[in-house]
């Protein structure tokens, strides 16, 4: 029996077993970034920690369905076109590329993207139906707001009362409460606009998400994902939403990742305290940055500080040295006999590998399982190093190999890309040509064998040789 997933409900503030709506199938919708500046590396926590919830539970046999929005339409965004003079939807290009390409630094890839003004329609239907059902009013100005006394359980999610529903909007006397929030926000001269049945304006923020993820994943679906600083108001907004329409519970797990932060205050935009996500991944590189990132529990925060990521790109240093050791041993083929230390060194990564998997079951531990796979590292150096058993290291190979699964920070090593590969096989080739043109076809034909038994076929012409894969 495999271990049973747990995850932490901040809808109840507890851990609960995960019982998908549908079997085997985990369907997620993680809030993504209003793209009116650059990432910083806060962001990119968020990010690289649901993808490792997404990666262990595909290891885990899972089919998982991702989506993780764009906001390119915002205050934020029309701030910032109005402060350099740019047209919004350049702003929007812009920093949407930033973002896209750090998830594919990162490895994380997302099966759907959503933006916001490719679902005005459909944004526009549910506020439709939310003000036909009672849950919505159309104000003076042409803007619509959710009335959060027509949704009784308002502030479950984030635990809150009515004293603290601020809604950091700016105070609209025409709304019912000061609580209520936009669900479409009238046009004002300058900004950009869609028409609607309430006149021209654009969708507030929480309506989007409530739109979009509904859309791609359904009306009840499993988890639904973001920073902590989300939960209040935004993920109370949508959950009101979205239950008042559909009369029904919609989301089955809230999880929130905590805060990176720096000098423990948390690294944000408006505080100015922050580090943009190019820059460290420049500096530090994605697998780094992505060790670091797990080296943490989700739900605990992370300071940044230079020291720890050098300790992380020592640690992945390890890990990887480790590796080439175990391929060394594996290389030498299998043994008849294992001593009994022997037989107690693979019994130990056994128990290993499933204290790997305890973690990660128990609320995605990522800290926790990463201490286990360093016991068997340090089993590695330490033991197998010198017994050069055959099958404490194929263990020691399977538990790595199931560990970058989920980590995904040392791709290079199990999963050699096709550029990375032709560009040793042309260097390889290419020194061939040189010896052949000295007349040393004894060497040449030998790294023709040699290339010939790892599986490449080369194709002798006059001057030039070419390669390719038999
Ligand atoms: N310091 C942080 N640590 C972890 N996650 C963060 C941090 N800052 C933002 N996030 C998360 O990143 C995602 C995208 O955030 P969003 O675009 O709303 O950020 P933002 O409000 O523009 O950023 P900032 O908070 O810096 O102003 C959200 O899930 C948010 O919770
Ligand atoms: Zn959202």
């Amino acid at each position: 029996m495999l271990m049973q997933i747990r995850i932490y409900n901040t809808l109840g503030r507890k851990i609960q077993p995960l019982e998908t709506v549908e079997p085997q199938t985990v369907k997620m919708y993680v809030c993504g970034p209003t793209v009116y500046d650059y990432l910083h590396i806060g962001h990119g926590r968020t990010f690289v920690s649901f993808d490792a919830m997404v990666r262990y539970l595909r290891l885990r046999g899972y089919n998982v369905i991702r989506v993780q929005n764009i906001t390119d339409i915002d205050d934020k965004i029309i701030k910032k076109a109005q402060e350099t003079g740019k047209d919004w939807t350049e702003i929007v290009d812009f920093y949407t590329k930033d973002y896209l390409n750090a998830l594919t630094q990162l490895k994380i890839e997302i099966d759907q993207h959503p933006r916001v003004t490719y679902h005005i329609k459909e944004i526009i239907n549910f506020i439709q139906k939310l003000i036909d059902k009672g849950h919505a009013y159309v104000a003076k100005s042409g803007s619509v707001y959710f009335d959060v006394d027509s949704f009784p359980s308002y502030g479950l999610l984030s635990g809150t009362k009515k004293e603290e529903w601020n809604q950091g909007e700016e105070f609209v006397k025409e709304k019912k409460n000061p609580y209520d929030f936009a669900l479409w926000k009238a046009w004002k001269p300058g900004e950009p606009y869609w028409e609607s049945p309430w006149g021209k304006g654009r969708p507030g923020w929480h309506i989007e998400c409530s739109t979009m993820s509904m859309r791609y994943l359904g009306e009840e679906f499993d988890i639904h994902g973001g920073g902590i600083d989300l939960i209040f108001p935004h993920h109370e907004n949508e959950r009101a939403q979205s239950e008042a329409l559909l009369g029904k519970q919609w989301v089955k797990y809230w999880v929130h990742v905590s805060y990176l932060t720096i000098k423990k205050e948390k690294m944000s935009k408006s505080l100015g305290n922050i580090i943009p996500l190019n820059e460290a991944l420049k500096k530090w590189g994605p697998s780094v940055l992505r060790y670091w990132y797990l080296s943490s529990h989700y739900r605990s925060s992370l300071d940044f500080n230079e020291d720890s990521l050098d300790q992380a790109r020592n640690a992945l240093t390890r890990l990887k040295d480790a590796i080439s050791i175990i391929r060394d041993i594996i290389k030498e083929g299998p043994k008849y006999y294992s001593k009994d230390e022997d037989i107690q060194i693979q019994r130990n990564i056994i128990e290993l590998i499933k204290g790997f998997h305890a973690a990660m079951s128990e609320d995605f531990d990522t800290a926790k399982a990463l201490s286990y796979i360093h016991e068997i590292v340090s089993l590695v150096f330490g033991k197998i190093q010198y017994s050069r058993d055959f099958m404490s290291a194929m263990l020691a190979f399977d538990a790595l190999r199931q560990f970058n699964y989920v980590f995904g920070v040392m791709d290079e090593e199990f999963y050699p890309t096709y550029e990375m590969l032709s560009k040793v096989i042309d260097a390889v080739v290419e020194i061939r040509n040189q010896l052949r043109m000295k007349k040393m076809y004894d060497l040449s034909d030998q790294i023709r064998a040699i290339l010939a038994n790892a599986g490449v076929k080369v194709l002798d012409s006059k001057d030039k040789s070419t390669w390719r894969f038999e």
